[in-house]
Protein backbone atom coordinates (compact mmCIF):
# COMPACT_ATOMS: atom_id res chain seq x y z
CA UNK A 1 0.00 0.00 0.00
CA UNK A 2 1.52 3.16 -1.42
CA UNK A 3 -0.75 5.89 0.39
CA UNK A 4 1.13 5.16 4.06
CA UNK A 5 4.08 6.26 2.53
CA UNK A 6 3.49 9.26 0.91
CA UNK A 7 5.41 12.26 1.28
CA UNK A 8 4.24 15.69 0.62
CA UNK A 9 7.51 18.40 0.32
CA UNK A 10 5.18 20.96 0.21
CA UNK A 11 2.37 18.88 -2.60
CA UNK A 12 -0.13 21.78 -1.58
CA UNK A 13 2.26 24.68 -3.67
CA UNK A 14 1.06 23.09 -6.68
CA UNK A 15 -1.80 21.14 -8.20
CA UNK A 16 -1.15 18.56 -10.90
CA UNK A 17 -3.25 16.28 -13.10
CA UNK A 18 -6.75 14.86 -12.28
CA UNK A 19 -5.17 11.58 -11.65
CA UNK A 20 -2.84 12.76 -8.97
CA UNK A 21 -5.98 14.52 -7.33
CA UNK A 22 -8.09 11.13 -7.37
CA UNK A 23 -4.94 9.35 -5.81
CA UNK A 24 -4.47 11.55 -3.35
CA UNK A 25 -8.12 11.54 -2.34
CA UNK A 26 -8.25 7.67 -2.26
CA UNK A 27 -5.49 7.98 0.02
CA UNK A 28 -6.87 10.66 2.76
CA UNK A 29 -9.90 8.01 2.48
CA UNK A 30 -8.21 4.82 3.49
CA UNK A 31 -6.72 6.87 6.20
CA UNK A 32 -9.17 8.51 8.18
CA UNK A 33 -12.47 7.93 6.90
CA UNK A 34 -14.74 10.47 8.79
CA UNK A 35 -12.57 11.23 11.38
CA UNK A 36 -11.70 14.49 13.04
CA UNK A 37 -8.59 15.86 12.70
CA UNK A 38 -6.12 16.43 14.85
CA UNK A 39 -5.26 20.27 15.34
CA UNK A 40 -1.89 21.57 16.85
CA UNK A 41 -3.10 24.41 18.08
CA UNK A 42 -6.24 23.03 20.07
CA UNK A 43 -4.21 20.68 22.04
CA UNK A 44 -1.94 21.37 25.78
CA UNK A 45 -0.98 17.61 25.49
CA UNK A 46 2.35 17.17 27.22
CA UNK A 47 3.88 14.75 24.84
CA UNK A 48 4.08 14.57 21.13
CA UNK A 49 1.58 12.09 19.92
CA UNK A 50 3.31 10.01 17.72
CA UNK A 51 2.15 10.68 14.12
CA UNK A 52 4.52 13.59 14.47
CA UNK A 53 7.78 11.77 15.62
CA UNK A 54 10.08 11.79 13.25
CA UNK A 55 12.89 9.50 12.91
CA UNK A 56 16.12 10.23 14.18
CA UNK A 57 17.93 11.53 11.31
CA UNK A 58 15.37 13.37 10.38
CA UNK A 59 14.83 15.21 13.94
CA UNK A 60 16.69 18.90 14.26
CA UNK A 61 19.99 19.32 14.54
CA UNK A 62 20.80 23.35 15.52
CA UNK A 63 18.50 24.57 17.87
CA UNK A 64 15.82 27.27 16.81
CA UNK A 65 17.67 29.81 17.66
CA UNK A 66 21.01 29.24 17.56
CA UNK A 67 21.58 31.81 14.13
CA UNK A 68 24.05 32.09 11.72
CA UNK A 69 24.99 34.89 9.05
CA UNK A 70 25.88 33.35 6.27
CA UNK A 71 22.58 34.26 4.32
CA UNK A 72 22.97 37.77 2.87
CA UNK A 73 21.18 40.48 3.96
CA UNK A 74 20.94 42.58 0.39
CA UNK A 75 19.31 46.17 0.02
CA UNK A 76 17.64 46.48 -2.84
CA UNK A 77 17.84 50.18 -2.74
CA UNK A 78 18.80 51.11 -6.63
CA UNK A 79 17.91 48.06 -8.18
CA UNK A 80 15.38 49.65 -10.71
CA UNK A 81 17.94 52.69 -11.81
CA UNK A 82 19.44 51.19 -15.35
CA UNK A 83 21.85 53.87 -16.02
CA UNK A 84 25.03 56.26 -15.10
CA UNK A 85 25.66 56.14 -11.50
CA UNK A 86 22.36 54.04 -10.73
CA UNK A 87 23.45 51.34 -12.89
CA UNK A 88 26.48 50.54 -10.69
CA UNK A 89 24.11 49.98 -7.89
CA UNK A 90 21.87 47.74 -9.63
CA UNK A 91 25.26 46.13 -10.81
CA UNK A 92 26.51 44.99 -7.40
CA UNK A 93 23.08 44.29 -6.09
CA UNK A 94 23.52 41.54 -9.10
CA UNK A 95 26.47 40.54 -8.37
CA UNK A 96 25.55 39.77 -4.12
CA UNK A 97 22.64 37.87 -5.10
CA UNK A 98 24.57 35.66 -8.15
CA UNK A 99 27.10 35.14 -5.16
CA UNK A 100 24.32 34.58 -2.54
CA UNK A 101 22.49 32.21 -4.94
CA UNK A 102 25.40 30.27 -6.38
CA UNK A 103 26.54 29.75 -2.48
CA UNK A 104 22.55 28.54 -0.87
CA UNK A 105 20.12 29.28 -3.24
CA UNK A 106 19.48 31.59 -0.63
CA UNK A 107 19.19 35.27 0.16
CA UNK A 108 17.03 37.94 2.46
CA UNK A 109 16.25 41.47 0.94
CA UNK A 110 15.57 44.20 2.32
CA UNK A 111 14.52 48.05 1.26
CA UNK A 112 12.71 45.62 -1.12
CA UNK A 113 9.26 48.14 -1.47
CA UNK A 114 6.55 46.26 0.26
CA UNK A 115 5.07 48.30 2.77
CA UNK A 116 5.20 47.18 6.49
CA UNK A 117 1.91 48.11 7.84
CA UNK A 118 0.76 45.51 4.61
CA UNK A 119 2.31 42.94 6.28
CA UNK A 120 1.87 43.44 9.87
CA UNK A 121 -1.74 43.37 8.33
CA UNK A 122 -1.64 39.99 7.25
CA UNK A 123 0.15 38.99 10.67
CA UNK A 124 -2.51 40.18 12.32
CA UNK A 125 -4.99 38.37 10.36
CA UNK A 126 -3.23 35.33 10.21
CA UNK A 127 -2.50 35.17 14.51
CA UNK A 128 -6.51 35.86 14.28
CA UNK A 129 -7.35 33.34 11.99
CA UNK A 130 -5.27 30.46 13.98
CA UNK A 131 -6.98 31.13 17.07
CA UNK A 132 -10.14 30.41 16.38
CA UNK A 133 -11.78 27.47 17.15
CA UNK A 134 -11.26 24.33 15.13
CA UNK A 135 -14.56 24.16 13.70
CA UNK A 136 -14.89 28.00 12.10
CA UNK A 137 -10.85 27.20 10.56
CA UNK A 138 -12.18 23.47 9.25
CA UNK A 139 -14.94 25.22 7.32
CA UNK A 140 -12.56 25.81 5.32
CA UNK A 141 -10.84 22.62 5.22
CA UNK A 142 -8.48 21.49 2.22
CA UNK A 143 -8.73 18.15 2.44
CA UNK A 144 -10.43 16.70 -0.90
CA UNK A 145 -8.24 18.30 -3.11
CA UNK A 146 -9.91 21.54 -2.62
CA UNK A 147 -7.89 24.81 -4.12
CA UNK A 148 -6.88 26.61 -1.29
CA UNK A 149 -8.31 26.97 2.13
CA UNK A 150 -7.08 25.37 5.53
CA UNK A 151 -5.02 22.13 6.83
CA UNK A 152 -3.27 20.56 9.31
CA UNK A 153 0.78 19.71 8.66
CA UNK A 154 -0.01 19.28 4.85
CA UNK A 155 -1.92 18.14 2.11
CA UNK A 156 -0.93 14.69 1.62
CA UNK A 157 -2.65 13.32 4.98
CA UNK A 158 -1.12 9.90 3.75
CA UNK A 159 1.95 10.87 4.76
CA UNK A 160 3.61 8.81 7.51
CA UNK A 161 4.58 11.05 9.80
CA UNK A 162 2.69 14.84 10.13
CA UNK A 163 4.44 18.16 10.38
CA UNK A 164 4.03 20.41 13.51
CA UNK A 165 1.76 23.69 11.49
CA UNK A 166 -1.13 24.69 10.37
CA UNK A 167 -1.78 26.48 7.40
CA UNK A 168 -3.83 28.60 4.76
CA UNK A 169 -3.37 28.66 1.56
CA UNK A 170 -4.57 31.16 -1.02
CA UNK A 171 -3.74 30.52 -4.87
CA UNK A 172 -3.87 33.69 -5.72
CA UNK A 173 -2.57 34.58 -8.97
CA UNK A 174 -3.65 34.11 -12.03
CA UNK A 175 -6.38 36.58 -10.41
CA UNK A 176 -8.90 35.33 -13.02
CA UNK A 177 -8.53 31.82 -11.69
CA UNK A 178 -9.13 32.86 -8.22
CA UNK A 179 -12.28 30.92 -6.36
CA UNK A 180 -13.09 33.49 -3.48
CA UNK A 181 -15.20 30.73 -1.78
CA UNK A 182 -11.92 29.28 -0.46
CA UNK A 183 -10.71 31.92 0.82
CA UNK A 184 -11.46 32.42 5.03
CA UNK A 185 -14.19 35.20 5.87
CA UNK A 186 -12.98 35.61 9.35
CA UNK A 187 -11.29 37.60 10.65
CA UNK A 188 -13.00 40.66 8.34
CA UNK A 189 -10.01 41.75 6.31
CA UNK A 190 -8.54 38.79 4.20
CA UNK A 191 -9.30 39.40 0.85
CA UNK A 192 -8.34 42.92 0.74
CA UNK A 193 -4.93 42.54 2.32
CA UNK A 194 -4.18 39.20 0.48
CA UNK A 195 -5.24 41.07 -2.93
CA UNK A 196 -2.41 44.26 -2.17
CA UNK A 197 -0.15 41.28 -0.86
CA UNK A 198 -0.01 39.52 -3.73
CA UNK A 199 0.02 42.34 -6.11
CA UNK A 200 2.92 43.81 -4.23
CA UNK A 201 5.19 40.86 -4.26
CA UNK A 202 4.43 39.61 -8.21
CA UNK A 203 6.06 42.79 -8.48
CA UNK A 204 8.98 42.33 -6.44
CA UNK A 205 9.42 38.44 -7.79
CA UNK A 206 9.34 40.14 -11.35
CA UNK A 207 12.19 42.27 -10.39
CA UNK A 208 14.38 39.45 -8.90
CA UNK A 209 13.97 37.37 -11.78
CA UNK A 210 14.75 40.13 -13.96
CA UNK A 211 18.49 40.67 -12.54
CA UNK A 212 18.59 36.75 -12.24
CA UNK A 213 17.86 36.69 -16.08
CA UNK A 214 20.52 39.39 -16.38
CA UNK A 215 22.93 37.41 -14.21
CA UNK A 216 22.38 34.81 -16.70
CA UNK A 217 23.41 37.11 -19.86
CA UNK A 218 20.25 37.13 -20.41
CA UNK A 219 17.44 39.78 -21.17
CA UNK A 220 15.87 41.11 -18.22
CA UNK A 221 12.44 39.40 -19.31
CA UNK A 222 14.15 35.75 -19.42
CA UNK A 223 13.13 34.23 -16.76
CA UNK A 224 9.17 35.68 -16.17
CA UNK A 225 8.89 34.64 -20.04
CA UNK A 226 9.90 31.39 -19.26
CA UNK A 227 7.63 31.24 -16.53
CA UNK A 228 4.49 31.79 -18.76
CA UNK A 229 1.62 32.69 -16.92
CA UNK A 230 3.54 33.09 -13.47
CA UNK A 231 1.28 30.96 -10.77
CA UNK A 232 1.38 32.42 -7.50
CA UNK A 233 0.81 30.84 -4.34
CA UNK A 234 0.77 32.10 -0.85
CA UNK A 235 0.74 29.57 1.81
CA UNK A 236 0.60 31.09 5.95
CA UNK A 237 2.31 28.49 7.74
CA UNK A 238 1.70 28.71 11.52
CA UNK A 239 3.71 26.51 13.49
CA UNK A 240 2.16 26.35 17.61
CA UNK A 241 4.22 25.90 20.12
CA UNK A 242 5.18 22.40 20.81
CA UNK A 243 5.76 20.05 23.61
CA UNK A 244 8.81 18.15 22.25
CA UNK A 245 10.17 20.28 19.67
CA UNK A 246 13.44 17.66 19.57
CA UNK A 247 11.16 14.86 18.14
CA UNK A 248 9.75 16.99 15.07
CA UNK A 249 10.01 19.29 12.51
CA UNK A 250 7.56 22.31 11.43
CA UNK A 251 8.20 21.27 8.16
CA UNK A 252 10.57 18.27 6.72
CA UNK A 253 13.59 19.11 4.82
CA UNK A 254 12.61 20.17 1.17
CA UNK A 255 13.23 22.30 -1.98
CA UNK A 256 10.44 24.46 -3.42
CA UNK A 257 9.84 23.09 -6.55
CA UNK A 258 9.20 26.64 -8.47
CA UNK A 259 11.08 29.52 -9.24
CA UNK A 260 11.13 31.38 -6.25
CA UNK A 261 9.58 31.88 -3.39
CA UNK A 262 9.61 34.76 -0.92
CA UNK A 263 9.00 34.44 2.60
CA UNK A 264 8.55 36.60 5.49
CA UNK A 265 9.02 35.16 8.69
CA UNK A 266 8.41 36.86 12.56
CA UNK A 267 11.43 37.66 14.77
CA UNK A 268 10.87 33.51 16.59
CA UNK A 269 13.50 32.03 13.96
CA UNK A 270 13.02 28.22 12.91
CA UNK A 271 13.89 28.04 8.60
CA UNK A 272 17.17 25.98 8.88
CA UNK A 273 19.20 25.20 5.33
CA UNK A 274 21.33 22.42 4.77
CA UNK A 275 24.75 22.13 1.26
CA UNK A 276 25.30 18.76 2.56
CA UNK A 277 22.00 16.64 2.32
CA UNK A 278 20.86 17.32 5.58
CA UNK A 279 23.94 16.42 7.57
CA UNK A 280 24.70 20.14 8.94
CA UNK A 281 22.17 23.03 9.29
CA UNK A 282 21.97 26.56 9.31
CA UNK A 283 19.32 28.82 11.28
CA UNK A 284 18.70 31.57 9.26
CA UNK A 285 18.54 35.10 11.67
CA UNK A 286 15.50 36.56 11.14
CA UNK A 287 15.80 40.01 9.87
CA UNK A 288 12.89 42.73 10.73
CA UNK A 289 11.49 43.82 7.51
CA UNK A 290 12.88 41.53 5.60
CA UNK A 291 11.73 38.47 2.90
CA UNK A 292 14.07 35.45 2.73
CA UNK A 293 14.19 34.42 -1.09
CA UNK A 294 14.81 30.82 -1.61
CA UNK A 295 15.30 29.26 -5.60
CA UNK A 296 13.39 26.53 -6.17
CA UNK A 297 13.99 23.56 -8.84
CA UNK A 298 12.55 25.53 -11.81
CA UNK A 299 14.76 28.07 -11.01
CA UNK A 300 17.41 25.68 -10.60
CA UNK A 301 16.91 23.94 -13.71
CA UNK A 302 16.97 26.87 -16.01
CA UNK A 303 20.26 28.65 -14.83
CA UNK A 304 21.79 24.47 -15.19
CA UNK A 305 22.42 24.10 -11.74
CA UNK A 306 24.24 27.11 -11.40
CA UNK A 307 22.00 28.39 -8.94
CA UNK A 308 21.67 26.27 -6.27
CA UNK A 309 17.70 24.93 -5.04
CA UNK A 310 17.69 25.98 -1.51
CA UNK A 311 17.61 22.87 0.58
CA UNK A 312 15.48 23.97 3.36
CA UNK A 313 13.47 22.72 6.90
CA UNK A 314 11.58 24.38 9.67
CA UNK A 315 11.74 23.21 12.85
CA UNK A 316 9.69 24.57 16.07
CA UNK A 317 9.92 25.22 19.64
CA UNK A 318 8.82 24.90 22.99
CA UNK A 319 8.73 28.64 24.30
CA UNK A 320 6.98 30.77 21.06
CA UNK A 321 4.58 29.81 18.29
CA UNK A 322 6.12 31.26 14.87
CA UNK A 323 4.25 32.74 11.83
CA UNK A 324 5.72 33.18 8.23
CA UNK A 325 4.10 33.92 4.98
CA UNK A 326 5.35 32.00 1.65
CA UNK A 327 5.12 33.42 -1.55
CA UNK A 328 5.71 30.58 -3.95
CA UNK A 329 6.43 32.21 -7.80
CA UNK A 330 5.47 29.25 -9.60
CA UNK A 331 5.49 28.73 -13.90
CA UNK A 332 2.33 27.79 -15.05
CA UNK A 333 1.94 24.05 -15.16
CA UNK A 334 2.59 24.08 -19.37
CA UNK A 335 5.43 26.19 -18.86
CA UNK A 336 8.55 24.45 -20.33
CA UNK A 337 11.49 23.73 -17.54
CA UNK A 338 15.20 24.02 -19.71
CA UNK A 339 17.99 24.99 -18.84
CA UNK A 340 17.96 28.83 -20.65
CA UNK A 341 21.92 29.27 -19.80
CA UNK A 342 24.86 27.19 -20.48
CA UNK A 343 28.23 27.76 -19.35
CA UNK A 344 31.20 26.62 -21.24
CA UNK A 345 32.62 23.43 -20.13
CA UNK A 346 28.76 22.64 -18.02
CA UNK A 347 27.00 19.34 -18.05
CA UNK A 348 23.51 19.75 -19.23
CA UNK A 349 21.41 19.00 -15.91
CA UNK A 350 18.00 18.54 -17.41
CA UNK A 351 18.31 15.39 -20.31
CA UNK A 352 15.40 16.62 -22.17
CA UNK A 353 12.54 19.84 -22.14
CA UNK A 354 9.74 18.62 -19.94
CA UNK A 355 6.73 20.80 -18.94
CA UNK A 356 6.63 21.80 -15.11
CA UNK A 357 3.36 19.90 -14.52
CA UNK A 358 6.07 16.45 -15.65
CA UNK A 359 9.07 18.20 -13.80
CA UNK A 360 6.31 17.97 -10.54
CA UNK A 361 5.47 14.94 -11.18
CA UNK A 362 9.11 13.36 -11.28
CA UNK A 363 9.87 15.23 -8.04
CA UNK A 364 7.15 13.23 -6.37
CA UNK A 365 7.38 10.28 -7.41
CA UNK A 366 10.87 10.22 -6.48
CA UNK A 367 10.14 11.12 -3.01
CA UNK A 368 7.68 8.24 -3.22
CA UNK A 369 10.39 5.86 -3.87
CA UNK A 370 12.71 7.38 -1.31
CA UNK A 371 10.45 7.18 1.38
CA UNK A 372 9.75 3.37 0.61
CA UNK A 373 13.14 2.38 0.95
CA UNK A 374 13.31 4.47 4.02
CA UNK A 375 10.43 2.41 5.18
CA UNK A 376 11.72 -1.18 3.88
CA UNK A 377 15.29 -0.33 5.44
CA UNK A 378 13.18 0.36 8.59
CA UNK A 379 11.37 -2.81 8.18
CA UNK A 380 14.10 -4.99 7.38
CA UNK A 381 16.30 -3.45 10.89
CA UNK A 382 13.86 -3.96 13.25
CA UNK A 383 13.30 -7.80 11.44
CA UNK A 384 17.01 -8.17 12.10
CA UNK A 385 16.67 -7.03 15.68
CA UNK A 386 14.01 -9.37 16.51
CA UNK A 387 15.59 -12.20 15.08
CA UNK A 388 18.78 -11.53 17.36
CA UNK A 389 16.51 -11.25 20.04
CA UNK A 390 14.91 -14.76 19.49
CA UNK A 391 18.52 -16.37 18.35
O1 LIG B 1 8.28 28.63 7.68
C1 LIG B 1 9.40 28.55 7.17
O2 LIG B 1 10.39 29.07 7.66
C2 LIG B 1 9.61 27.76 5.92
C3 LIG B 1 8.40 27.63 5.06
C4 LIG B 1 8.67 26.88 3.81
O3 LIG B 1 9.76 26.45 3.54
C5 LIG B 1 7.58 26.60 2.89
O4 LIG B 1 6.41 26.95 3.19
O5 LIG B 1 7.88 26.01 1.82
FE1 LIG C 1 9.89 25.80 1.49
Amino acid sequence: MANDLQVTYNLEQFRCTEEEEEEEEKGREEMAPGAAPFLPTATDEKTLRPSFVRDEDERPKVAYNQFSNDIPVISLAGIDDEEGAGGEKREEIRRKIVAACEDWGIFQVVDHGVDAELVSEMTRLAKEFFALPPEEKLRFDMSGGKKGGFIVSSHLQGEAVQDWREIVTFFSHPVGARDYSRWPDKPEGWRSAVDSYSEKLMVLACKLLGVLSEAMGLEKEALTKACVDMDQKLVVNFYPRCPQPDLTLGLKRHTDPGTITLLYQDQVGGLQATKDGGKTWIAVQPVEAAFVVNLGDHGHYLSNGRFKNADHQAVVNSNYERLSIAAFQNPAPEAIVYPLAIREGEKLVLDEPITFAEMYRRKMSKDLELAKLKKAKEVASQHKALNEILA
